[in-house]
């Protein structure tokens, strides 16, 4: 019998999760499932939890997050070197681009359902990747990793004061159109040089660059349509020597993944990724700040196992990942 564990980040999506989780919660109580659940009290929090409990149970134990994609990226960071850990999501942050990358849908209820379901089969194993900072730190994401301009306004939404005000009155959304139309006149664009499984990429006047496991990111943005979790491979996206407006113009095509259309906006998929600039750069990983440039970035294949409804990969056709010239 699989142990099951809840991580609830109560704060998560403006603080409506704890209602979320008391909704959830008496489910399960319903459907006398037998469970153990904990509250995340600070940032962190989820990391160490998640690494607790996987430490005390030697056999398959599924660990769910109620939250948003930033306690999912500290539940997994917790669990990485313990292959019997099973990771599940409700989603209750204001992101939620797991639930949208591992068809698992955004009403919690539903998600709890479709949950209950999967604990009954076989979870579907999935790759992730590993980031190693400048300083030897190792950070892993499930989502992506950006380098850039989404990480700076990343960190600046996460870091403001104005943040915690709009999100009492339900406007958290405006605090990134804020801080995107502020740095979108003031970011100052640079050289990006990339290495991808070997071969060597400059990039002048870059915004940034995306690497991918799955396409969604930023709430519903589709960066890389063409990401699949478990094809043994990264997806790469680079935006580079593009006029401030017109940025504005890729920034609304994305929702609807068509950004790649622009000569601007380079694709690739890989293994290993180097990824260096002329100016330190901001780095995220699943939305959360996790230092700067330079790093390097190895995809750990097949790695974790994941309460999903997608599909498994077709195998991986290595030719066309190679034909990756532009
Ligand atoms: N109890 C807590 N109090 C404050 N912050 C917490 C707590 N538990 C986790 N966190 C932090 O909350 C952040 C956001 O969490 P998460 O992404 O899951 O929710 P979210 O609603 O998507 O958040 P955001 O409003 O940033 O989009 C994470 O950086 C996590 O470290």
């Amino acid at each position: 019998m699989r142990s099951i564990y809840f991580i609830v980040n109560p704060n998560a999506g403006n603080g409506r999760c704890r209602k979320i989780w008391d909704r959830i919660e008496t489910l399960l109580i319903d459907e006398q499932v037998s469970f153990l659940a904990f509250y995340t009290e600070y940032p962190g929090h989820a990391k160490k939890l998640a690494g607790q409990i996987a430490a005390k149970h030697d056999g398959e134990t599924i660990i769910v997050t109620v939250g948003g994609d930033g306690t999912l990226h500290e539940v997994m960071n917790g669990v990485t070197r313990n292959k019997n850990v099973i990771l599940g999501f409700i989603p209750g942050g204001s992101g939620n681009d797991f639930s949208r990358g591992f068809k698992i849908p955004s009403n919690p209820v539903k998600a709890l359902q479709v949950l209950l379901r999967l604990i009954k089969s076989d979870p579907v194993q999935i790759d992730n990747g590993k980031m190693t900072l400048a300083d030897g730190a190792e950070e892993f994401f499930i989502n992506n990793m950006g380098a850039g301009f989404d990480a700076l306004i990343a960190y600046q939404v996460n870091h403001s004061p104005i943040k915690a005000i709009l999100n009492k009155l339900s406007l958290g959304r405006l605090v990134y159109v804020y801080f995107l139309l502020k740095e979108l006149f003031t970011f100052k664009p640079t050289t990006i040089d990339i290495a991808i499984d070997g071969k060597k990429y400059s990039f002048k006047q870059s915004w940034f660059v995306t690497v991918s496991n799955q396409p969604y990111y930023g709430g519903g943005m589709k960066i890389a349509p063409a990401a699949i979790p478990d094809d043994g491979l990264l997806d790469i996206t680079v935006v580079h020597e593009l006029s401030r407006w017109k940025l504005l113009l890729v920034f609304i095509s994305v929702f609807w993944g068509k950004h790649i259309f622009f000569q601007e906006v380079k694709t690739f998929k890989g293994r290993m990724i180097s990824i260096q600039s002329a100016e330190k750069l901001f780095v995220h990983g699943d939305g959360e700040h996790v230092g700067y440039t330079p790093l390097k970035i190895e995809i750990q294949v097949k790695s974790m196992q994941v309460l999903t409804r997608m599909q498994h990969a077709p195998e991986v056709n290595l030719e066309a990942r190679d034909s990756n010239d532009f």
